[in-house]
């Protein structure tokens, strides 16, 4: 038998009502699906307002969908069973002050009804993978924010759950503090859980995930790895660096349907980026360059990254919707 999906999503639909009437309505989700595979390190990403939050939170059944399925490891999202087999790190998840890591894990671990000795032995091992062993006794109150974050991760894996989802996990930390959630993810991925997290910190993610969902409006935008996603985004970027790039050389460039941006980085030397190009289009760009007297001294191709993928696909919202 095949195993279950980690979690699937089929034509998710969530709308809220608001006012007086409850007659405004906000669709926050439009029909989303996706599948994350067990074993996966899958990233969330969109603009605000994208529908994130309110994903995630149908999936721990926090909020209501409006339509479609939302499952976790083959039950329905937001059911007992679910609920008993998913981690959930919230973002700024506040510790009570007067704890110490060691009897905060206590605390989460009698909410989950864990017995004693339950607790005592994931403490050990929990304390130990985030790297708060040796700091177990102090109070929370002088933890550093990448401290606090890495006990908010030992308390969703109290449960030992074979899902975790974690919204903004790196958010607010310093590179040192990211670069350690980074590697207590990937020490999970090795254990073989399966990691849903929602960030804004698109080069981060870009270094954590195996896959990415890209949500804007409340719609899906694109899903894959970052190489299915530069396939069905196009071709890999092009930068050339030009002397003699002349008004007229720019000028035409404008009337070509190629999207070119271009720099003075010396008085005589340019550089010319175009984010989508297929080589005809570097063709047609270097032919018009030449026979307007530019000379090119250097091209160099590139494939795109997370963070340009995800402006290609993100259309700006106007201010006053943000
Ligand atoms: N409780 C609510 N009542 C009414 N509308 C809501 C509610 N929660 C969210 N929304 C609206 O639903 C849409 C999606 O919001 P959501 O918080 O899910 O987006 P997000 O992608 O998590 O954004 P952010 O990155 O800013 O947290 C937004 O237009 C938001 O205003």
């Amino acid at each position: 038998m095949e195993p279950h999906r980690a979690i699937d999503i089929q034509e998710l639909r969530k709308t809220y009502r608001e006012g007086i009437f409850r007659r405004r309505r906000q669709q926050a989700l439009r029909g989303v699906s996706l599948a994350v595979q067990p074993g996966e390190v899958f990233g969330l990403l969109g603009p605000n307002g994208a529908g994130k939050t309110t994903l995630i939170k149908i999936l721990l059944g926090i909020v209501h969908k409006s339509g479609g399925t939302a499952s976790l490891l083959g039950h329905p999202a937001g059911s007992q069973i679910s609920r008993s087999r998913v981690g959930y790190l919230p973002e700024n998840l506040r510790v009570a002050r007067h704890h110490t890591a060691r009897t905060a894990l206590n605390f989460y671990g009698r909410l989950s009804r864990m017995s004693t000795q339950q607790i005592a032995r994931r403490s050990d091992e929990l304390l130990e993978l985030v790297g708060l062993r040796q700091r177990d006794r102090e109070s929370v109150r002088g933890f550093s924010k990448g401290m606090g974050q890495r006990l908010g991760l030992a308390q969703a894996l109290l449960h030992d759950p074979d899902l975790l989802i974690l919204d903004e996990p790196t958010d607010g930390l310093d590179p040192l503090g990211r670069s350690q959630v980074r590697d207590i993810i990937n020490e999970l991925k090795g254990q073989g859980k399966t990691i849903f997290l929602n960030s804004h910190i698109l080069q981060e993610v870009e270094m954590i995930c195996d896959r990415f969902a890209i949500l804007a409006q409340g719609e899906l935008k694109a899903i894959g790895s970052i190489d299915d996603l530069r396939g069905s985004n196009g071709e890999a970027s092009a930068t050339m660096v030009v002397s003699s790039f002349s008004t007229m050389a720019a000028e035409k460039l404008t009337q070509t349907d190629v999207a070119v941006t271009t720099e003075a980085i010396q008085p005589d030397l340019s550089r010319l980026r175009i984010d989508k190009c297929p080589q005809a289009d570097l063709d047609r760009v270097v032919d018009l360059l030449r026979s307007e007297g530019a000379s090119i001294h250097q091209i160099q191709r590139g494939s795109s990254t997370l963070e340009q993928i995800f402006l290609s696909l993100v259309q700006p919202q106007p201010p006053e919707s943000l």
